[in-house]
């Protein structure tokens, strides 16, 4: 066995992530030979350079790299003082840290964590040195406890009869909403706090699950169980925030395949399943540097966000079974992917093939618009490979529309522009403009060396308009590998039942004492650095690595400076939490740290940040103009958020690419549009606003004047807006007369084939909002949803008028949603509620799907509340009538 090394400290560069195994011992506390039994199915190698590997007895051809294996022997305070302590240290210096424990079922994960009566768990250790050092230099810690079950929702275990915890993301820095942080001061607090959150867990009344006791290695239910350690830079924490260290202890991992018993359980496992991979995906890709890193795909991932990138430490301790379990073997496959750095190369077998294969292949199975799908099939090539391949491959099999693709290969069917992608491969047929394409085409070059790759490629066969396709297929690339096992990550049909499986904590095994551990703890935090430095300068391998240990203090400084320029923003928060850091990742290469934020305290629907603020603010606000737009105005806010918006051809563009093409089309299509060659989204949704609100006026048959063609030929939207509007002023008035029959401009006017084929995103949207505003004055015959002899023969004007509203309701909300999909930043920023961090939290969301937004329900996704997404829809239409 190697010596070992120093985690995250010295004056090598650390990497980011560092990856050790833990071998786990035999436990039979009768007997004592069990516990001085040796595991004989794992063997460690250590390289001259310090580079250990692990191969299985049952694998032996197989070898997995990591940082550093601790076997059977080495107790929890060993690794502390390795791995932990440097952690703890950082802490202090504002660098925030994750330590997160998988492995299979069974492996040791809580007893590493959370230790035993005996032998004190990481989390212990830690908060016994968090305790000695604030004592020392004045600052506080507070701990929260959550977890995260099958269904990837997150609850307070402190407090678990709490809403869901919230993920909320400032300037960069995730906050929670609806997870308690409980100010801690003595180890014993801190037992009893790690008590109640486990009994919690356990128990999970609230979920209507029995309690579920964890008996030897068959808990009942698996879910990950998280711990935060909150640092504050005085004794309360109304003081900022210094950094935040997290605990992470993953449910054990379990093949699917081998899970007994019903579908429900099955799927359950699945998605527990899945969200392991996520996070071990999230480390893969911070460890191979890569561009974009995969923080959306699970609520914990989110969750962990701000202490996972940037100058961030993360390290990621893989349990190994002490004896033959397939799914450690596993496990260590995904784990070791992350050690599989730029220097590193592959051994035995694996010089040849690739491990650990990952390809994403983002496949459209949709037809009109593409709905991001993502599936990820991992491969278990534990025989022979080694390396990591990944693969983005992303197909629009539409035949209508793509866009939104990281790297693109354009084909010849796009006809008129293509914008923002990263790189470009422009083909001849692009006839008039092609802004930046983004491109990339990786191949996979496994049959010579195992790297990490990653295609994208995208083929657009859209003839008329691209929609944003996302798929991810993990598919085995590696030519060479043998008996691999494709495991699929994701399984989109599975109904997960209620079930939740719980790492048990018996109260007495909750270690007592730390004494003899806090004892140990240094007199300064210097000399931890000292010492490790030592240590870590024995490793000469981690050359190109990245820096992050001083580059991050430095950084961390100079990003509180900036930080106390911003405004500060309120935000919901617990009530435990008055102020805190900010992370702000400013750029790709350079996370920095924003530590001074002030935040405060906020309660659901009350406090919220500016942009809710300024959403919510007039939520009652009434237009003065009839009680029967105060009517419209109240059915708008009851509209259900769930509401789904029929599936239709428009176009579903994606932020940049369409954009741009539509500018482009707007340009030069000008002998039917220019009308709306100036408008902006907003302007448009505005136009369409007004259109909503002359038609709610209107019922009155004088909207003849205003002619489609007109529109469409001649008139500018505020040309069209006016003449309309003066057709209008009266309107109100006639609500008693249902019948419009003069009104000559309908829905149906605007052919949608016409649309389809002929159309631009931009010209699509605009006749729409012409046809919403049509649709909406016209609440007549026309109109194909209402039934003309309903309306005459059967509605009551108020009748009429209310189907006419929940008309205008879906037209208004599907623009609004199409602003959100596809509008650029600046117009995001008109938009009521979005302000700079939502436009670019959306900005982010449509990288990761091309329509993340399809019902007013998805807003909760940018975190607004119910409520809140009521009183922004009522303020916009409350708007149109000021
Ligand atoms: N280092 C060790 N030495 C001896 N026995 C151990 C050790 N670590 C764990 N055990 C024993 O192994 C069993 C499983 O441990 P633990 O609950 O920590 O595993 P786990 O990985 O958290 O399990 P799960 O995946 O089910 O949550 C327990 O009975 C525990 O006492």
């Amino acid at each position: 066995m190697a010596s070992t090394q120093s985690a995250f400290a010295g004056t090598i560069p650390a990497p980011k992530v560092r990856v050790v195994a833990k071998i786990r011992g035999f436990s039979d506390p009768d007997t004592s030979f069990e516990a001085s039994r040796t595991v004989d199915w794992v063997s460690v190698t250590t390289e001259i350079s310090g580079e250990v590997t692990i191969s299985f007895k049952e694998q032996s051809s197989s070898r997995y790299s990591v940082d550093y294996c601790y076997n059977e022997h080495e107790d929890n305070e060993v690794i502390y003082s390795k791995e932990v302590k440097p952690l703890v240290s950082a802490a202090f210096e504002g660098i925030n840290s994750t330590v997160i424990v998988h492995g299979a079922r069974g492996s040791g994960k809580t007893q590493l964590i959370q230790g035993s009566l005996e032998k004190s768990g990481l989390a212990m250790l830690a908060i016994s040195e968090f305790l000695s050092v604030t004592e020392k230099n004045g600052k506080s810690i507070a701990v929260s406890f959550y977890e995260v079950d099958h269904q990837d929702h997150a609850t307070d275990l402190l407090n678990p009869e709490q809403s869901p915890i919230l993920v909320l993301e400032d300037h960069g820095r995730i906050l929670f909403k609806g997870l308690t942080q409980t100010p801690v001061k003595s180890i014993a607090e801190f037992q009893n706090l790690y008590i109640t959150a486990c009994s919690a867990h356990t128990a999970a009344p609230k979920k209507g699950f029995e309690p579920a006791p964890k008996k030897g290695f068959e808990p009942a239910r698996r879910s990950h169980l998280g711990l935060i350690v909150h640092v504050f830079e005085h004794n309360k924490s109304v003081n900022g925030l210094v950094s935040k260290m997290n605990f992470v202890d993953m449910a054990g991992y379990e093949d699917a395949r081998k899970k007994s018993g019903d579908a429900s359980g099955v799927a359950e496992n699945n998605k527990i399943n899945k969200s392991i991979y996520a996070l071990l995906n999230v480390c893969y890709a911070l460890s191979a540097n890569e561009s974009r890193v995969p923080f959306r795909e699970s609520k914990l991932t989110r969750m962990l966000q701000d202490s996972l990138r940037g100058t961030s430490k993360v390290l990621l301790v893989s349990c190994l079974n002490p004896s033959f379990c397939q799914d450690t073997v596993y496990m260590l496959t995904l784990a070791s992917r992350s050690c599989q750095r730029s220097h590193r190369m592959p051994f035995g077998s694996t010089m040849k093939s690739a491990s650990s294969t990952r390809q994403s292949v983002n496949l459209d199975s949709t037809k009109k618009i593409a709905s991001s799908a993502r599936q990820t099939v991992t491969l278990d090539s534990s025989k022979k490979s080694a390396s990591s391949v990944r693969q983005i491959v992303t197909l629009d099999s539409t035949k209508k529309n793509v866009s939104l693709v990281r790297q693109t290969v354009t084909l010849d069917s796009i006809r008129k522009s293509a914008s923002s992608v990263r790189q470009t491969k422009t083909l001849d047929s692009i006839r008039k403009s092609e802004n930046s394409v983004r491109q990339t085409k990786t191949l996979d070059s496994t049959e010579k060396s195992a790297s990490s790759v990653r295609q994208t490629k995208t083929l657009d066969s859209a003839r008329k308009s691209e929609n944003s396709v996302r798929k991810t297929t993990t598919l085995d690339s590696t030519r060479k590998s043998e008996n691999s096992e494709t495991k699929t990550s994701v399984s989109a049909k599975e109904s997960a039942s209620s079930a939740m499986q719980f790492v048990t904590i018996r109260k007495n095994k909750i270690p007592k004492s730390v004494s003899a551990s806090t004892k140990e703890l240094p007199g300064s935090i210097s000399q931890i650095y000292d010492e490790e430095t030592c240590v870590v300068a024995m490793k000469s391998e981690i050359q190109g690595r990245k820096l992050f240990d001083e580059v991050s203090h430095s950084a961390a400084k100079a990003e509180k400076v900036d930080s106390s320029l911003n405004a500060s923003s309120e935000v919901e928060l617990d009530p435990i939490v008055e102020k805190g850091t900010s992370f702000e990742d400013k750029e790709e290469m350079h996370y920095l740290i924003n530590y001074s934020k002030d935040l405060s305290i906020a309660n659901e629907g009350e406090n919220m940040n500016k942009e809710n603020n300024n959403l919510m603010e007039n939520e009652d606000f009434s237009p003065p103009i009839s009680s029967q737009l105060r009517e419209l105005q109240s059915l708008v806010s009851s509209t259900p958020l769930c509401m789904q918006l029929l599936e239709e051809k428009f176009i579903s563009p994606d932020d940049n690419q369409i954009s741009t093409k539509t500018a482009e089309l707007r340009t030069s299509d000008t002998e039917n549009l220019d009308v709306m060659n100036n408008k902006s989204f907003w302007e448009t949704f505005n136009l369409h606003g007004y259109g909503m609100k002359n038609s709610t006026e209107v019922t009155e048959p004088r909207t003849l004047d205003i002619e489609i063609p007109d529109v469409m030929n001649g008139k500018s939207p505020w040309e069209t807006f006016n003449t309309h509007g003066s057709g209008m002023k009266n309107s109100t008035e006639v609500t008693e007369e249902p019948r419009t029959p003069d009104i000559d401009i309908r829905t149906s006017d605007i052919d949608i084939s016409d649309v389809m084929n002929t159309k631009s995103h931009w010209e699509t949207f605009n006749l729409h909002g012409s046809g919403m505003k049509n649709s909406t004055e016209i609440t007549e015959p026309r109109t194909p949803d209402i039934d003309i002899r309903d309306v005459m023969n059967t509605k009551s004007p108020w009748e009429t008028f209310n189907l006419h509203g929940s008309g205008m309701k879906n037209s208004l909300v599907k623009d609004y949603l199409r602003i959100l999909n596809t509008a650029e930043k600046d117009e995001l920023k008109k938009l009521k509620g979005i302000g700079e961090k939502r436009a670019n939290y959306i900005l982010e969301l449509r990288e990761e799907s091309p329509e993340p937004f399809k019902s007013l329900d998805d807003l909760k996704d940018i975190g607004l509340s119910e409520k809140q997404i009521k009183g922004m829809m009522k303020k916009e239409v409350g708007e149109l009538f000021n």
